[in-house]
């Protein structure tokens, strides 16, 4: 099965029918596809400036844990996470909007102990968020709304997630829990996913100067089952480590995830019916948070 490729820079100038509806085709059967022409720094085409965000991981143990994101209910900050009940070994650091006050705040190391680290995570996140919201409008049109639907209705509130995974380095399979993630993928590969009605684990192959993007739980939901929330995992068996940027665009805190009316029909089977009961996003978060030690 091959994952599509969505093309950025053609949508940003004509929003045209075709790739809409191939981004809406792209969200009901394979769950995933690649962007190209962005304006996003890829491994590939900018890998200072990306180098600029993970050297963190260079730094002693004892530094990295001066952030440490196991002592917040949201994450923020650093952990190495080593567990083999749930299959998990890498090395993660959370970091939300700077100025939004819906989840525990940023933490940062003192400017001299990684002097501009601060700054270009900042510049980054604004780039990342930038096409977030270029991805909102493409899934709005495609969920058959006007291009500001989603954020209007729902908001938009970014996390970024660096990676680092050892050798031998893994991540559990789990679905993303919020409306859409953007992943930079390095040129290791190690990342697969399960599409729907398959029982069988993709890889998916790093491509140049793309970025993966899936949906979450939350968009699954608003779409009552027709878009999938595609069940991933990374088992990194090559030499060396595997780097990763992922941003999560999630909906607003405190907003209420329900079908959209045009998506009552019944796309969930009476297994998943729970899964149309309205919920504020905050506490789905969190719940997930708890249940998956991701
Ligand atoms: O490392 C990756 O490519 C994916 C990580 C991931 O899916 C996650 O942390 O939610
Ligand atoms: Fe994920």
């Amino acid at each position: 099965m091959d994952i599509p490729t969505i093309d950025l820079l053609s949508f940003c100038s004509s929003q045209s029918d075709d790739i809409v509806n191939k981004i809406a085709n792209a969200c009901q059967t394979i769950s995933a596809f690649y962007v190209t022409n962005s304006t996003l720094p890829t491994f590939e085409n900018d890998y200072e400036a990306l180098q600029q965000l993970l050297r963190f991981f260079e730094l002693p143990i004892d530094i990295k844990n001066k952030i440490s994101g196991k002592i917040n209910r949201d994450h923020r900050g650093y952990a190495f996470t080593e567990d083999v009940e749930s299959n998990e070994l890498r090395e993660w650091v959370y970091i939300g909007d700077e100025n939004g006050d819906s989840y525990a705040k940023n933490q940062w190391l003192e400017e001299e102990e990684l002097p501009g680290w601060k700054h270009a995570i900042e510049t980054h996140f604004k780039l990342m968020s930038s096409t977030g919201k270029l991805l909102y409008q493409a899934f709005s049109l495609a969920l058959g709304k006007e291009k500001n639907f989603l954020e209007e209705t729902f908001h938009r509130e970014p996390t970024v997630l660096l990676l680092r995974y050892p050798s031998g380095g893994k991540c559990p399979e789990h679905t993303d829990v919020g409306f859409l993630a953007i992943n930079l993928l390095d040129s290791t590969g190690g990342l697969q996913i399960k599409p729907r009605g398959s029982d069988i684990w993709v890889d998916v192959p790093p491509r140049e100067n793309t970025f993966l993007c899936h949906i979450g739980d939350a968009l699954e939901r608003v779409t009552n089952g027709l878009w999938y929330s595609v069940p991933h995992r990374v088992r990194h068996e090559k030499s060396g480590y595997r780097y990763g940027i992922v941003m999560f665009n999630n909906p607003h805190a405190e907003s209420i995830i329900s079908p959209l009316d045009n998506y009552i029909t019944n796309n969930f089977d009476e297994n998943n019916e729970h899964k149309s009961l309205p919920i504020i996003y905050k506490d789905f978060h969190r719940r997930r948070l708890n249940e998956l030690k991701y």
